[in-house]
């Protein structure tokens, strides 16, 4: 790499390679933190990631740092570390006026954060953004066509700075200014994921995978109008389109996480030994706690967080399917 980095990601893992590699595709140098040494190693000495994103070779404008205090001075950080440890990490950057693009999807475990609400405590000087949709890491590292929403808390000026960081070809950001609702689409279709995989595990069919696909977006909708996200946000890449691509494929850990628990595996020896990230598995507990202070309905959430705690899935099912009839409008449980 010769010359200053112009956008810094940090973490390593699947998506924070894939999102590095996308955005050296025109030639920027870009630099990637990791908080594995031999994840440095490899990608400096190899330029490859075998430990997150095996079979692709990254570009020769990408190098790897383990020290925070490296990304000193670069204007565009994308922040991709999972949900939980985001705070931690974020705690040990300089604070400096930049644009710090969110990537994690998540809400943080005791505190009830949003990843924004993390960042904006964190890095007080930093602007803002949201990047959230459907997006599986390989593909976006092979090169396949995407669509994300970013949001930005700066707005269109925010954006224009973006643009040129971020789009290429194939993929293509559109804009939003509803943070909130970008995240949130993002962290729930997570724990919805888990479910649909448990329908998966426990052979209940598609149509029961359809029913909690459009009735997990009923509970998507109503938590995002409890924290002021638009309904059309959620409707859009983030919310909707990243519920239907996580809750149909093997490709994404949470759904993978749920066919196991259908399958009679218990959520403890599933996590026990993960080097790589469920987040909805995370963000269950802490978004079914969250609605019940708030008093909102979210069935689907609270089954899935009963089962992770241990509760039988089969149980669990035949209490959600026993609950009275009523209006498909109805917002009470
Ligand atoms: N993989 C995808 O396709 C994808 C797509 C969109 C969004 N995301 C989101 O991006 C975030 C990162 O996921 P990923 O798939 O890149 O991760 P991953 O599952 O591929 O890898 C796990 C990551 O966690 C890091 N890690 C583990 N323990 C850590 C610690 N104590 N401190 C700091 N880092 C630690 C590892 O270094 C690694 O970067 C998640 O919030 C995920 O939901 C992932
Ligand atoms: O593998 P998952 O379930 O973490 O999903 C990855 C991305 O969030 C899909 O958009």
């Amino acid at each position: 790499m010769s010359g200053r980095p112009e956008i810094a990601v940090i973490g390593a893992g699947a998506w924070g390679t894939a999102l590095a590699q996308l955005v050296a595709s025109d030639g920027r140098n870009v630099l990637i933190w990791a908080y594995e040494p031999e994840v440095v190693e490899a990608i400096n000495t190899d330029q490859a990631n075998p430990a997150f994103l095996k079979g692709t070779d990254l570009a020769s404008s990408i190098r790897a740092t383990g020290d925070l205090a490296d990304l000193a001075g670069i204007p565009i950080l994308l922040a991709v570390t999972p949900a939980q440890v985001l705070a931690k990490i974020l705690s040990g950057l300089a604070d400096a006026p930049r644009d710090l693009v969110l990537c994690s999807k998540g809400i943080e475990a005791g505190t009830g954060r949003l990843m924004n609400d993390v960042a904006r405590e964190a890095c007080p000087a930093s602007e803002i953004a949201v990047l959230s949709g459907p997006t599986f890491a390989h593909e976006v590292a092979a090169g396949l066509p995407t669509a994300v929403t970013l949001a930005c808390s700066g707005g269109e000026a925010q954006w224009e700075r973006l643009m040129p960081a971020i789009a290429r070809p194939t993929f293509r950001p559109y804009y939003s200014d509803d943070v909130t609702g970008a995240e949130i689409g993002g962290a729930i279709k997570n724990v919805l994921a888990i479910a649909c995989g448990l329908v998966d595990g426990l052979g209940l069919g598609q149509n029961a995978r359809a029913a909690l696909i459009a009735r997990g977006y009923a509970e998507m909708l109503r938590f995002g109008e409890a924290l002021g996200a638009r309904p059309e946000t959620l409707a859009g890449l983030c919310g909707l389109g990243d519920l239907v691509l996580t809750c149909s494929s093997t490709s994404s850990r949470n759904f993978s996480l749920g066919i196991a628990l259908g399958e009679g595996k218990r959520a403890d020896d599933l996590m026990v030994d993960r080097t790589t990230v469920a987040e909805g598995a995370f963000t269950a507990p802490v978004l079914a706690a969250l609605a019940e202070d708030r008093a909102i309905a979210m069935p689907i959430v609270a089954a899935v967080n009963a089962i992770l705690e241990g509760e039988p899935p089969r149980e669990v099912v035949a209490a959600l399917l026993a609950r009275p009839l009523k209006s498909e409008q109805e917002r009470r449980p």
